[in-house]
């Protein structure tokens, strides 16, 4: 009998940069790595158990959250009551413009002066040092009507696009590699995507321009969803990582994320549920609000913070929640894992 490999959902198709990070976390001798069509179905196939895992983008060092993924942690709804974060990648995002190339330009000095050129990065008086981009194109771009990629891909590449690509339609996808689809099967050659080097090969693309993303550091991180009452045997990435039980001696290793909501028309109720980690020296890292979708103007917030949950209820972090109960309305653990950030 064929043995099945436990099944990895992430966000595809192939060559996405979530496939990236589920290639740097699952080792395909070992698990199935099954794309999905969006964040959505990922959560959906973990939390309906058809995956072991999912990975998720969940913030770009240079465009911020991926609000997709935090509105769907926000699950107003309640349809992924059990799905924790278990562990976290970071991936370095180089993208390129992809498409059909007409015409190579060779006098480099030349696309300056094209008419493609906005001059939105030549200093003026109200914007002395405009963002200049980090690259020029490698061919001429005059054809390219129409652009796609995922929505975060237009933030990391602002200055490359309003210096050469300024004004021309750009539509969202689900993700840069879909965009990459996309452009390949276009074959009036007049659209191009914002992917990666791997999309261009697997959908034998030209390079447009490569290394157009606006900081040289560019990083993307990713989490590692599981199933809370999932059996789950360990795996090499994770061999006891993210156990949350055990001794709380070690809490600049982990991070937990939390979401919570407050009472609007409670004053200090914020400001206090933000306080209750200070007493147990809690290391509160990062802070994101989404829309409830309750009433308007009502949020979530989401908090990260140095240090795990014990399943013990033991440790820093469980007598935290434990008063964030007091100040805050509701409140969700949504998981706790070793950090993987090196600074
Ligand atoms: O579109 C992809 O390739 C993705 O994996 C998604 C995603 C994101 O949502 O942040 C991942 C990395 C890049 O920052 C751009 C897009």
């Amino acid at each position: 009998m064929v043995q099945q490999h436990p099944i990895v959902a992430f966000l595809g198709p192939k060559a996405s940069y979530t496939h990236q990070a589920a290639l740097d976390c699952f080792n395909e001798s070992e698990y199935t790595l099954t794309p999905q069509i969006s964040i959505e179905d990922v959560f959906e196939a973990v939390q309906s158990g058809t995956a072991y895992r999912g990975v998720v983008p969940f913030e770009n060092s240079t465009n911020g959250s991926v609000v997709f993924t935090l509105d769907l942690f926000v699950d107003l709804p309640n349809r992924y009551p059990d799905i924790l974060v278990c562990a976290e990648t970071y991936i370095g995002v180089n993208h390129c413009l992809l498409g059909y190339a007409r015409r190579p330009i060779t006098d480099l000095s030349s696309i300056n002066e094209s008419p493609d050129s906005s001059g939105t990065a030549t200093p003026t008086i109200s914007a002395p040092n405009p963002a200049m981009p980090r690259t020029v194109p490698l061919t001429d771009l005059k054809h390219i009507k129409k652009l796609y990629s995922h929505p975060q891909a237009w933030g990391q590449c602002k200055a490359f696009l309003s210096s050469y690509l300024k004004g021309v339609e750009r539509q969202d996808v689900s993700s840069t590699s879909k965009a990459a689809e996309l452009v390949a099967q276009d074959k009036s050659g007049t659209t191009a995507a914002i992917s990666s080097s791997i999309a261009a090969k697997i959908h034998h693309l030209d390079f447009l321009a490569k290394g157009i993303e606006d900081s040289p550091d560019n990083t993307t991180r990713f989490f590692i969803l599981k199933k809370f009452s999932a059996h789950s045997s360990p795996s090499a990435l994770e061999s006891n990582k993210q156990d949350v039980t055990g001794v709380d001696n070690d809490m600049d290793r982990f991070k937990t994320l939390v979401s919570f909501s407050v009472d609007d028309d409670d004053p200090g109720a914020l400001a206090e549920s933000l306080a209750v980690f200070k007493p147990y020296k809690l290391n509160l890292t990062s802070i994101n609000a989404r829309p409830s979708g309750i009433v308007p103007w009502n949020y979530l917030f989401f908090v990260e913070i140095k240090g795990r949950r014990m399943m013990d209820n033991k440790g820093a972090v469980n007598a935290a929640l434990r008063d964030l109960g007091k100040t805050a309305k509701s409140w969700r653990w949504l998981g706790s894992w070793e950090s993987r950030l090196v600074r």
